[in-house]
């Protein structure tokens, strides 16, 4: 993949090629020579690291931003096609492919700049995917391989089957043992490049109808997936030998301006939020750290297992060739996760430590540019940010990004460190400091988890996945496009950024709070002020200070105490309660189940005495059993038993018993009804329904 910098995510910038308009305009003049973006290529002979390094400099003289200037691993001018992309990028890393990499292949830009050309192509020019279906075809056929398809959309953090209208959402989650399952995601066997072009989401097929019931057309990720099997013989199973993605992300909007197309301003930071995630990754794979935010969006999620390890990452930032404020945005976001990359670079075998893990916030917004000359130095001296969305971003929707980032006010140490990494080598060249850089929306961190960088997919999944038939061809159809589909009802995860309407139980507090936490630095810097600390899965160090709740078991264990220390002093109390009515009260009070209760809200408990607070806490206690009993009933009941469940048919019930087979327990809280499909709404109708048969 070009020249190699040790990064795992390249990141390349194209110019998009001028349209007849634009060439009208400017009258032929090349690029090169426009006052909006010139590209200065890095002295081939130099002995250093940044060979390979481009510097691509804007003029924003109409933003009044002076000159900006941004690296880059490399940029493709105007002139340069498609298949010259594809022998420098992704040719060298076929070999790769065959010997059980993944490789991933982004298209990030702003809207019109050239994303699904460079990815889809068009009837005239290839684009990478159909060259890179080309140039494996030989080999796998060679190998007796087989290469299948499949094409999704990401839509508010839904996942489309595009190849199957009948079954459309994909599940995505990790197994027992680790490992990413898309299921539901149809493949299509392809034998042929003459197929792969014919391939056409089914989506489409049915675009008149389904035009009637989605009213507006949605922006979206489209992913197209092209594995590499060995097939299945008598004596194994088939195998994924490596698989290449292609994304073609959304566009990337400003969210401070009105969007042409009526857009609101939730949809379009919710996608420029997974865009900050796709990035945030890029980034903390380049800059080797020890935590990789895979969990920040469903598409980074479902990549997971092609990010990071010995998986290569290609990020093509289509740029416009007139002058467009979003391009600014896009490259210096770009630049960002390709500084990553060079500071490694510079500190080989340090891993810097994540946001989470040294317990700070990463505010994002970065200002307008100052304006800099070009010779100043190879390095833009600049502020290198990781990104990531927090869970109370999450909570208020990404409007609130920005809002949110500008308050915050705590600095990355990884930034620190990149600053002080650029700043040393600015002095030693030429003793300058330069700019910071350009805006960039983000927050802070969210996920609880620390997540290994690779899971490689396996012939289970291979063999789970349903292969569909091939979409009848249609004349100047590409490959796959964007689905013109809106959604009809509520996204089910996206509602978990907004529906606040799911039962409170006990493990959504502690994950809402966990989550908290996690953007609280003195969770993680003051473990000595903290009353205990907790370890598990979901939260490795939590602190059980007065800010956070504990996790469930640490909920249990305290509430034991409780009991304890409540038996002990409410004895003196019984003795003193010669009255039977009020004796008979009290040892209800201690012995009825009931919520977890703080050892410092004590006096609460002796004001329980009011008919509704003992009804509700008797209330909540028989949820919380109701909760269990059905999560027993999904890990025991039979098939038809399952069947007679709201929400569960056929499919549903017998994925369930697959499920079972891996682990005996899959549902151990609620929010593992998710692994199947279902919305919170959704499992909250079911618990309803549960609850109300009892009456019925
Ligand atoms: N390198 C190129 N050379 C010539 N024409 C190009 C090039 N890249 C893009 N175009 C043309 O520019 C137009 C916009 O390209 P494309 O649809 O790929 O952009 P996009 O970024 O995917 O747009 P959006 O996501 O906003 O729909 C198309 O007409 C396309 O054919």
């Amino acid at each position: 993949m070009g020249p190699n910098t040790g990064a795992k995510a390249r990141i390349v910038a194209r110019i998009r090629g001028q349209s007849k308009k634009e060439a009208e305009f400017f009258d032929g003049v090349s690029m090169s020579k426009q006052p909006w973006i010139s590209v200065q290529k890095p002295d081939e002979k130099s002995n250093s690291n940044l060979v390979g390094r481009v510097k691509i400099s804007l003029e924003l003289e109409k933003t009044t931003s002076g000159k900006q200037s941004y690296d880059v691993d490399e940029c493709y001018e105007q002139d340069v096609g498609t298949e010259e992309i594809f022998s420098r990028e992704i040719k060298p890393l076929i070999p790769g492919l065959f010997g059980g990499q993944n490789i991933t292949v982004f298209a990030y830009g702003p809207r019109n700049s050239g994303k699904t050309y460079t990815i889809q192509g068009t009837h005239k020019e290839f684009g990478l995917a159909a060259l890179t279906i080309d140039s494996i075809l030989p080999r796998v056929e060679e190998e007796g391989k087989v290469i299948t398809v499949s094409v999704f959309e990401v839509h508010q953090d839904r996942v489309i089957d595009l190849l199957d209208s009948k079954k459309p959402e994909v599940s995505v989650f990790e197994d027992g043992q680790g490992k990413i399952r898309l299921k539901g995601l149809s493949k299509v066997k392809v034998n042929s490049l003459c197929e792969f072009q014919k391939i056409r989401p089914a989506a489409n097929a049915h675009k008149a109808s389904q035009k009637t019931i989605f009213e507006r057309p949605h922006r979206s990720h489209i992913g197209c997936i092209v594995h590499i099997v060995s097939p299945q013989t008598e004596n194994s199973n088939a195998q994924l030998v490596g698989k290449i993605n292609f994304i073609d992300l959304a566009s990337y909007e400003d969210s401070r301006r009105k969007s042409s197309d009526g857009f609101s301003l939730s949809e379009t930071t919710r996608i420029n939020k997974s865009l900050f995630a796709v990035h945030n990754v890029l980034y903390a794979l380049n800059a080797n750290e020890a935590r990789v935010p895979y969990r920040e969006s469903k598409l980074t999620r479902m990549l997971q297992d092609s990010l990071g390890g010995v998986n290569r990452a290609l990020m093509v930032t289509c740029m416009n060739p007139s002058f467009c404020p979003e391009t600014v945005q896009t490259i210096s976001i770009a630049s960002r996760s390709c500084q990553a990359g060079f500071l490694a670079c510079l500190d080989p075998g340090k891993s810097s430590r994540s946001a989470t893990e040294i317990g700070m916030s990463s505010p994002q917004v970065s200002k307008p540019a100052s304006k800099v000359g070009t010779k100043t130095s190879m390095f833009s001296p600049r502020v290198i940010k990781p990104m990531s969305a927090s869970a109370s971003a999450k909570k208020q929707g990404g409007g609130s990004l920005l809002r949110m980032t500008l308050k915050k006010s705590s600095i990355l140490a990884s930034e620190v460190r990149g600053r002080k990494l650029f700043d040393e080598v600015n002095q030693s060249k030429n003793g300058q400091l330069g700019n910071t850089l350009p805006e960039v929306a983000s927050a802070v961190e969210s996920s609880t988890q620390n997540e290994d960088e690779t899971c490689p997919e396996t012939a289970a999944i291979v063999g789970s996945l349903t292969e569909t038939e091939l979409m009848l061809p249609q004349e100047n159809e590409p490959a796959f496009e964007s689905s013109s589909l809106e959604e009809e009802t509520p996204a089910p995860n996206a509602s978990d950024d907004t529906d606040s309407s799911h039962l409170p139980l006990p493990e959504d507090v502690v994950q809402v709070e966990n989550n908290d936490v996690a953007a609280t630095p003195s969770a993680y810097q003051t473990p000595k002020t903290c009353n205990f600390l907790l370890e598990d899965k979901e939260n490795k160090c939590l602190s059980l200070n007065n800010t956070a709740s504990p996790p469930l078991s640490a909920r249990i264990r305290e509430l034991s105490n409780n009991l304890k220390s409540l038996c002990v002093s409410t004895e003196s109390s019984l003795k003193i309660a010669q009255d039977s009515s009020i004796r008979s009260q009290l040892i209800n009070e201690i012995f009825e189940p009931k919520t977890p209760v703080r050892v410092d809200d004590t006096h609460e408990i002796a004001n329980i005495a009011s008919p509704w607070e003992n009804f509700q806490m008797r209330g909540s206690g028989m949820k919380d059993s109701l909760v269990r009993e059905y999560l027993k009933f999904l890990n025991s009941a039979s098939k038809e038993e399952l069947k007679g469940l709201k929400g569960i048919g056929e499919k549903r019930a017998t994925y369930i018993l697959e499920m079972r087979q891996e682990s005996p327990e899959p549902f151990k809280k609620l929010e593992d009804l998710k692994d199947i499909g279902l919305s919170e709404k959704q499992i909250n109708g079911m618990l309803k329904k549960v609850a109300g048969d009892l009456f019925a």
